[in-house]
């Protein structure tokens, strides 16, 4: 892990350590490209096809029913069962404290205007399963997608082996009453739910995490008819800690998130270089005992540590950053929340591993990757909902709203928009 010093450190210099960008970028893009026209062309065929290429799997059919899902649910064990029932449990007592009403505003006197919130009809979730598959995925995007009262999910996930899914997974899709599941992954999955092919139908609005390609697929698709989330690619995380931070509870948050994918960045922020040492020595000693090591070394050997000389220019960094996930490893976090303006979701003390968001605390873990945390939230019960504008004019709200109108039509020279109010005032 490189060691940067802040003070050392010119703007062109911070401006590029914020870079996710990767030298195979442009060619992504490029074979995402390619996968996108091919789904469009050729529908199912293609899907098929790119399960045995990319997947080595030559399926029979592209879903799994409700009566297989059922099955293969059955065979979870007990313990997971209940882990997965408590995680659901506290994802959904935080989104439903999101479903509100919003209350009418009489802006003059006989003319009211409101909100109300609708949910999307259909929508599509992805879910991966490449490197890993990602149950607690289902629960963060099911739960709320359930919750606001979408009409028809379309869920989407990497074939495993057998081109079945897990029991994980299906016992997911049995407490969210999801009926199918679709064995397409990556993004042909993501062109497949944005055009529709003969099996799988076409949605307005795409969800979900995944790899370089599931999120290049998203925002392409999302420069035609088709709503996403955002993009929420490869993990990442930026630790700020301080001296009353404990190196091994450090490492084990930027492990975390490095064992997600080669492509993934676990960034250390310390005002302390004792911290920065020895957070160093635990990576190297805790990598060595996970079975993933080899993917979380090569995440680390990506990310690098940054020494700053006090809190501020910690939090200016994490803010040019925006990071997915931010902890703050310090027993001081408090003096610290209203300094943070840009960042996906936060952590807050030295007993806070983002793991717990990750699976069960209840926040939502869909979340704006590459620095896109600047300008989106993470997935919520709003992303899910559209909210129309609603008014109603009186006759009295009429006669005081009337003028101004008249006035601001004639100003842009509209004069059918003038004539809307005249003609009803003169009624
Ligand atoms: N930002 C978030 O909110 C968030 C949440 C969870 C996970 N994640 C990220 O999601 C990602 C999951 O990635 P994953 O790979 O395990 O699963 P995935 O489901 O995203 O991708 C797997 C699919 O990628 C496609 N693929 C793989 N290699 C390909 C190639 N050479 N050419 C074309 N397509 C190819 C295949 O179709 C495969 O099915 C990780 O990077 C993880 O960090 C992000
Ligand atoms: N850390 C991921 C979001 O970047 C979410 C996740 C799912 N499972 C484990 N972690
Ligand atoms: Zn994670």
């Amino acid at each position: 892990m490189k060691v940067y010093s802040y003070t050392d450190l010119s703007e062109q210099n911070i401006e590029d350590l914020c870079l996710r960008q990767l030298s195979d970028d442009e060619t992504i893009a490029d074979r995402v490209k390619s996968i996108i026209s091919r789904v469009k062309e050729e529908g199912d065929k293609a899907l098929f096809s790119y399960a045995q290429d990319f997947d080595q799997v030559g399926l029979k059919e592209l879903y799994i029913s409700a009566s297989e899902i059922d099955a293969i649910a059955a065979t979870i064990p007990d313990d997971a069962k209940k882990a997965i029932e408590t995680a659901y449990a506290n994802i959904k007592k935080f989104h439903a404290a999101q479903l509100y009403k919003e209350a009418a505003i009489e802006t003059m006197p006989g003319v009211s205007c409101w909100r109300e919130a609708r949910a999307i009809e259909r929508v599509g979730l992805y879910i991966p399963g490449g490197t890993a598959v990602l149950p607690s995925t289902f629960l963060m995007l099911g739960i709320p997608a359930v919750l606001a009262g979408c009409k028809e999910i379309v869920v989407c996930s990497p074939p495993q082996k057998d081109g079945k899914t897990n029991c994980y997974l299906a016992y997911c899709a049995t407490l969210l009453g999801i009926k199918r599941i679709y064995m397409v992954g990556g993004a042909q999955a993501v062109a497949a739910m944005a055009f529709g092919t003969e099996s799988v139908p076409k949605v307005y609005k795409i969800f979900g995490p995944g790899n370089r390609y599931v999120t290049q697929a998203k925002q392409l698709v999302a420069s035609g008819m088709t709503a996403i989330d955002m993009p929420a690619g490869p993990s990442e995380v930026l630790v700020f800690a301080d001296e009353t931070a404990n190196p091994a509870f450090v490492t084990s948050d930027l492990l975390a998130q490095a064992e997600h994918g080669a492509d993934s960045q676990a960034i250390l922020v310390s005002t302390s270089s004792q911290i920065i040492k020895d957070t160093i020595e635990q990576v190297q000693l805790q990598l060595k005992a996970l079975p993933r090591e080899a993917i979380a070394a090569q995440a680390i050997a990506n990310s690098y540590a940054l020494l700053v000389e006090n809190t501020a220019q910690a939090m200016d960094f994490s803010n040019t950053y925006a990071p997915e996930h931010l902890i703050l490893a310090t027993d001081s976090f408090q003096e610290l929340i209203p300094m943070i303006i840009n960042a996906g979701s936060v952590f807050l003390g030295n007993l806070t591993p983002e793991s717990a968001g990750d699976y069960a605390s209840g926040t939502n873990h869909t979340l704006p990757t590459s620095g896109f945390a600047k300008a989106y939230s993470g997935v919520s019960i709003d992303s899910f909902i559209k909210k129309i504008t609603f008014q109603h004019i009186s006759p009295e709200g009429l006669t005081n709203i009337g003028p101004t109108v008249e006035i601001l039509a004639a100003a842009e020279g509209l004069e059918a928009h003038k004539n809307a109010i005249t003609i009803r005032l003169n009624s």
